[in-house]
This record gives structure tokens, C-alpha cells and sequence, in this order.
């Protein structure tokens, strides 16, 4: 009778990869919580600030498309307009957070938005493979929107073009969707208004955009990437992130936001508020943010929860 051969005992080298699996395996709740789910992506104008940065967001939401969940974009440009404004001999003006837009400003906020920023992110994305489709919330009636009137001490005032949300038509980017991709979308919206010329269109915030997206598309998650950390406790006074906050909590919180941060909270709230489970602000400046809010046990930046929801993951 021949000896059997004596099982091979494990390796004693040291597997060098190991701390690599092990980062893997703390982001598998997450992606198993993620799995098929929508998730809205906005990278915030501000964020945009460096070639790398915005590499980085590129590869980051192709990874969580090739992870199994279905990455939106929705992204915002405000700094890139006021600096083509600018070129234009226009200048930029900031009522409750938003842009005052006059007709003539109109053209340039969608020039920018989905001529130049949209379809710099678009190439970006298809890097990695025929991915990214670009479109506005004028295409396939994605977003109508009516005019905004912000209240501004306490009286409501005319901004010009700029839009509020009135409809969504989530049929275009569920298409997309089902066929794989992943949907860029700039926060220019058509008009509800028939009276309105054919063709008029809004400016819609793309903090307001993204969430109102996200609530219609039934989202997992809502990541707002920015230029600060995240909600800061006692801005300017203070650079104490609140890492999570309950609705009620937020809300309370809403008259005391400031300029960028109005729209971003707002949607945030709103986001939650309407089935969305997670709205997250988090700091777009470090590179691959979106995977190091998946790839850690407790996430960074802002989390934003349901009332009555307990620790999140
Ligand atoms: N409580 C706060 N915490 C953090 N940032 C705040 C706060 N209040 C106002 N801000 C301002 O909001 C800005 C972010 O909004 P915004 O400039 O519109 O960015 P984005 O282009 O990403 O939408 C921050 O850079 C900061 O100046
Ligand atoms: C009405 C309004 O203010 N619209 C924004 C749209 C772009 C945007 O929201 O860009 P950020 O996300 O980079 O701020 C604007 O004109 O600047």
C-alpha cells in the first residue's frame, strides 16, 4: 500500500495582498446592501477642481457600475459658468444659494453645463468603455420644472430662469439603465409652463436635480460630492463635521444653512424624506472619495437618515 501523500500544509509565506482582501471584505456589506440598486452621484462644480480629482470620480462610479449597482450622475458647474459669464461681460449673481438667470445668462448656463462640462465627464467615463450617455433634464421630458421664487427675508423674489422641480419623467435614464450605462445628466430643465416659447428652459440647481432624481428613481443612496468635508456644525466659525443626522435633525438645522449649502441640505432632506434610504455629503477634493465612503466601516463626510431609522451602514 502506497503512503498518501500528506496534505499540503498552508503557505507560510506572508500573502502581501492580504490587507487588500481584507479592505475588500469591509466593503461587502455595502455592496450587498448596493447590489442592483440606484445610486445618484453628484459631483458638485467646486469639486471639479483638478484633471486627477476628476479622473478619479470617472473610475470610482465605473467601479460601481462593474460592483453591480447602477451609478447616476448628476453634476453642477457653477463655478465653470460664472467664469464664462465672466468672458461674456456678465456677472453672477447669488439670491438664497441659487443663480440669478436672466435669458441671456440662460444661454450660457447651458452651454456650459451640457456642451462643456457634461461632455468633459462623458469622455472621462468612456475611458473605461462604452458607458456614459449624456443628457439634460430637457431630453425625454427627464425634468420639467416651473419658476422658482425664492424667499428671501421671508418675501418671495424673482430670480429669473431659475427652475424648481414640478415633474420627473424617469424613463429616459431607467433605459439607460437597463442597457447598462451610466446616465450624466446636466440640471437644465423644460419648461410645465405652455405658455412659455417652445424650447424655454430652467436652471435647476443640481443639488435640487440630483435629489429630486434620486427620490424618483427610488435610489438606494444619495452622494453629494462637494469642496468641504461635510456639514459643518458652526460654519464659518468651526470645522466640526456632523458625520450623521436624522431628518428631523436636519430640518431644524435648514435655517441656519448658508449660501452652497441651502440646496445641498435641502435635497438631502428631501431625498430621505421621499424613500431614498442614505443622502451623503462628502468631500469631492480627496480623490476617490466615493470609494473610501463604500470601502470603510463608517463612512466620512455628512450622512443624512430617515426619522425613524437606526445606525446606518
Ligand atoms: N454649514 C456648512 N458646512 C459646510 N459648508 C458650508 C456650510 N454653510 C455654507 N457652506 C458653504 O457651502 C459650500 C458648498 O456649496 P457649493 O459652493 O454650492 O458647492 P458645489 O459646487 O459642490 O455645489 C462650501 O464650500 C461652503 O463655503
Ligand atoms: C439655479 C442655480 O444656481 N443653478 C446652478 C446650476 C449649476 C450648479 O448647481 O452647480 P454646482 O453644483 O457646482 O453649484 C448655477 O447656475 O450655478
Amino acid at each position: 500500500m502506497t503512503a498518501t501523500p500528506a496534505a499540503p500544509t498552508a503557505p507560510t509565506r506572508k500573502h502581501t495582498a492580504l490587507p487588500k482582501a481584507q479592505i475588500l471584505i469591509e466593503a461587502l456589506p455595502w455592496l450587498t446592501r448596493h447590489h442592483g440598486k440606484v445610486v445618484v452621484v453628484k459631483f458638485g462644480g467646486n469639486a471639479m477642481v483638478d484633471e486627477d480629482l476628476k479622473r478619479a470620480f470617472a473610475q470610482d462610479v465605473v467601479f460601481l457600475r462593474h460592483a453591480g449597482l447602477r451609478p447616476v450622475v448628476v453634476h453642477g458647474g457653477g463655478p465653470q459658468i460664472s467664469a464664462q459669464l465672466d468672458r461674456h461681460g456678465l456677472a453672477s449673481e447669488f439670491r438664497a444659494g441659487l443663480r440669478v438667470t436672466t435669458p441671456e445668462a440662460m444661454d450660457v448656463v447651458r452651454m456650459v453645463l451640457a456642451g462643456q462640462v457634461q461632455r468633459e465627464l462623458v469622455g472621462l467615463l468612456n475611458e473605461h468603455g462604452p458607458f456614459a450617455v449624456g443628457l439634460t433634464g430637457e431630453d425625454a421630458h427627464t425634468i420639467t420644472a416651473t419658476r422658482h421664487r425664492p424667499l428671501v427675508d421671508g418675501e418671495p423674489v424673482d430670480i429669473g430662469r431659475v427652475g424648481e422641480v414640478a415633474a420627473i419623467d424617469t424613463g429616459a435614464i431607467a433605459a439607460l439603465l437597463a442597457d447598462g450605462r451610466i446616465p450624466v445628466v446636466s440640471s437644465v430643465a423644460r419648461s410645465a409652463d405652455e405658455a412659455d416659447a417652445a424650447g424655454e428652459v430652467f436652471n435647476v440647481n443640481a443639488d435640487t436635480a440630483a435629489a429630486a432624481l434620486a427620490a424618483a428613481l427610488g435610489a438606494e443612496t444619495l452622494m453629494v460630492l462637494t469642496d468641504v468635508e461635510g456639514l459643518y456644525e458652526n460654519w464659518p466659525d468651526s470645522d466640526e463635521v456632523i458625520s450623521r443626522l436624522t431628518a428631523g435633525e436636519l430640518e431644524r438645522l435648514l435655517p441656519e444653512l448658508a449660501s452652497g449649502m441651502v440646496p445641498k441640505m435641502e435635497g438631502c432632506l428631501y431625498a430621505v424624506r421621499h424613500g431614498v434610504h442614505t443622502a451623503r455629503v462628502i468631500d469631492g477634493r480627496v480623490p476617490h472619495s466615493i470609494l473610501l465612503e463604500i470601502f470603510t466601516d463608517e463612512g466620512i463626510g455628512t450622512m443624512v437618515v430617515p426619522d425613524a431609522e437606526g445606525p446606518a451602514t
